[in-house]
């Protein structure tokens, strides 16, 4: 996908807030977008979604499934969890059951089932958040768009996030995800895009970071994934 010298401005005359954007992205990539509080972020990221259009310039190869996750899920809707969630799956084209299916799978892999019947406006923030999140990912997306997704999560709910992300982009997704408190450092190895000043600086992923992954298993099987890792040019060590 091919953003190609956006500019964007909200009112005819006023301030771009994106001016001359050009910036490349490629299935399979993660990139994350920093930036202080009103920096541009949320406007750059509706524009990749094509939820903005552009003063001028234009967006090209825009995949054509796209989970979008906004900052703050719109719950003043009258449905219940459930069916919010099947009635988006069918606007995205699965049959009645498939929808009941990839929507029982984010519910449980949430951690929704106790809020399944509850209707949207009376949900906490957070679990409003984890129904926005599910939306996004009843049809597997082709770019899946995260506006500050860790932002009112339970602590369960923002681990997931990056295996979600993780999980996505490994089945060819690209997949940007926004954040001014440094959470996307949960991210390692993806590309970095700083919004500032109406302009975006792009840092590709540098191939040779380093990170530490904390592993938890059965203690039979830690000296065979180790020999597996050591093997595989991995440094790892135990720690109890
Ligand atoms: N609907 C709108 N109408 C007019 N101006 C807007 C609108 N949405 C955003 N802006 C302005 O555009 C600029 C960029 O806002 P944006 O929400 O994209 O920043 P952000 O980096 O996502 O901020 P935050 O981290 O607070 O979410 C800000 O000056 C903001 O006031």
């Amino acid at each position: 996908m091919l953003l190609e010298d956006v500019w964007l401005r909200y009112h005819r005359g006023g301030p771009w807030v994106l001016q001359g954007i050009q910036l490349e992205t490629h299935p399979g990539e993660i990139v994350t977008v920093q930036g202080r509080n009103g920096a541009g972020k949320s406007t750059l990221l509706q524009v990749v979604a094509g939820l903005l259009r552009p003063g001028k310039g234009r967006v090209r190869g825009r995949p054509p499934i796209v989970g979008w996750v906004p900052e703050r899920f719109p719950a003043d809707q009258p449905f219940s969890a459930y069916d919010y969630l099947i009635a988006m799956g069918e606007i995205r084209g699965l049959r009645a059951s498939a929808a009941a299916q990839a929507a029982t799978g984010w519910i449980e892999r949430l951690g929704l089932e106790p809020f399944r019947d509850v209707r949207l406006p009376e949900l906490s923030k957070g679990t409003a958040q984890k129904v926005g999140l599910a939306q996004a990912l009843l049809v597997p997306p082709r770019l899946l768009i995260l506006d500050e997704p860790w932002e009112g999560l339970d602590a369960a709910a923002r681990a997931l996030v990056p295996a979600i992300v993780g999980e996505a982009a490994a089945n060819g997704a690209t997949v940007l995800v926004s954040d001014h408190r440094g959470e996307t450092a949960r991210l390692p190895g993806a590309t970095r895009w700083t919004v500032a000043d109406g302009s975006v600086t792009a840092v590709p992923a540098d191939p040779e970071e380093q990170c530490v992954v904390e592993v938890v298993m059965a203690a039979g099987e830690v000296t065979a994934f180790l020999a597996h890792l050591h093997s595989q040019g991995v440094r790892a060590q135990v720690r109890s």
